[in-house]
């Protein structure tokens, strides 16, 4: 069998990320592969954070490419440093040409190059690690309050397996419309609304192949006319699939938020996306604990699920905590109706609502360059 580049990495694409479960050529972790004459040199390039899977990685390259019986296997790691990071760097005086030399192509630096939304001011993904812990109620929730504090807001249905935004926001009886090639948004509850519901046949199963999905995606981010938007909220589908993967190396974000229920079970789902997030070099502006409790008819406040539990763990990870929302059943219902609006005419869970979109808008106006700051202010 005739060794070169090609055979190598197509045996790379056997390793495997510990956490992610997805192979390291396929994210972007293979940096540099050089052969010749019986050696290969390979260059992995890791966040920083992740340095700790180093000598694990080393192993199952090593492995991996056993069976192409070259006479040396050279593997070396770079690192990537986060903005945060970089910028701290060059703040200590002397750092920049290392930070320079250290950061490689990130997915987001790729996004960031060719951004297709320019008008779109701030991205912001709605992730969570794992189903049914209220992503698309959060993503529905903070983009309508985004919008009454006067702000020009979109959302879009990135959930491709299992959209929900279609029924949440009311628009799954409305036909959608398109000019030239381009996806006419509904506009509902003052928020510019696309989902692939609207493309699909009500109740038929949404089977993604990894291409496929990829090209839906990317067909409704880039192919709907948003118009100037401060904040385009994205709701992404459970866990850690190829939509993260293609949104961090489609568009720039200001970074995601993860949606976690106080349970353990669901804050150990929850670390996981928030560790893909660091993967794909993409910001997190924080974690929401929805389910938080929930106020009975006596006017009791019940910590059914142990309300907490995600603010613990935003805070164990170093992250940002924007706040609880309670069961409510009145939210439950308005999200069947379709009208999102009427939850903020409770004025508790109004309140509730409101408080985490303004903490967001705090965490977005720290995470982007200078001129980046938030057009609006909630008080
Ligand atoms: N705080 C809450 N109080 C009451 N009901 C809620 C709350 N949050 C979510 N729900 C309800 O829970 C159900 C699941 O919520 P949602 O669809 O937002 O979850 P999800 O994490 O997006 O799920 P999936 O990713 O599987 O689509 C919905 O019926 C929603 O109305």
């Amino acid at each position: 069998m005739a060794i070169d580049k090609a055979a190598i990495l197509e045996r790379l694409k056997t390793v495997m990320d510990p956490e992610l479960h997805r192979d390291i050529v396929t994210l972007n972790m293979v940096t540099n592969v050089a052969y010749c004459d019986g050696l290969a040199d390979i260059t992995v390039t890791l966040p920083k954070s992740a340095a700790g899977i180093k000598e694990m990685l080393e192993g199952r390259i090593r492995e991996a490419l056993r069976e192409l019986n070259l006479a040396k296997v050279e593997v070396s790691f770079a690192y990537r440093l986060t903005a945060a990071e970089q910028e701290a760097a060059t703040a200590n005086g002397g750092g920049q040409e290392q930070a320079e030399e250290q950061a490689e192509q990130s997915p987001q630096d790729v996004a960031r190059a060719s951004n297709p939304l320019p008008s779109v001011k701030h991205v912001i993904a709605v992730g969570a690690g794992k189903g049914g812990v209220g992503k698309s109620t959060v993503s529905v929730n903070l983009a309508v309050a985004l919008a009454r504090s006067g702000a020009k807001v979109g959302i879009m249905d990135g959930d491709i397996y299992g959209p929900s935004l279609p029924t949440m926001l009311g628009t799954d009886k409305l036909e959608l419309k398109t000019i030239g090639n381009m996806i006419v948004p509904f506009e509902m509850h003052g928020v510019k609304v696309t989902t692939i519901g609207a493309l699909v046949e009500d109740d038929k199963p949404l089977i993604w192949r990894g291409p496929m999905a990829h090209g839906a995606f990317k067909q409704l981010a880039t192919q709907t006319d948003w118009g100037d938007l401060d904040y385009l909220i994205i709701d992404l589908p459970p866990g850690t699939g190829d939509v993260p993967l293609t949104l961090s190396q489609l568009l720039p974000l200001a970074g995601a938020v993860v949606v976690c229920t106080p349970q353990k079970v669901a804050q150990d789902d929850a670390v996981r996306a928030l560790k893909m997030f660091e993967q794909l070099d993409i910001n997190i502006l924080g974690v929401v604990e929805n389910m938080s409790y929930f106020i009975g008819n006596d006017g009791v406040e019940y910590d059914i699920f142990g309300r907490g539990g995600a603010e613990m763990m935003a805070q164990e990870n170093g992250v940002p905590f924007l706040g609880s929302i309670p069961i409510n059943m009145g939210l439950r219902k308005n999200s069947d109706a379709g009208d999102p609006t009427a939850n903020f005419e409770d004025s508790k869970l109004g309140e509730e609502l409101m408080n985490v979109a303004k903490r967001l808008t705090h965490q977005v106006s720290l995470s982007g360059p200078e001129d980046w700051t938030p057009s609006i202010s909630i008080s």
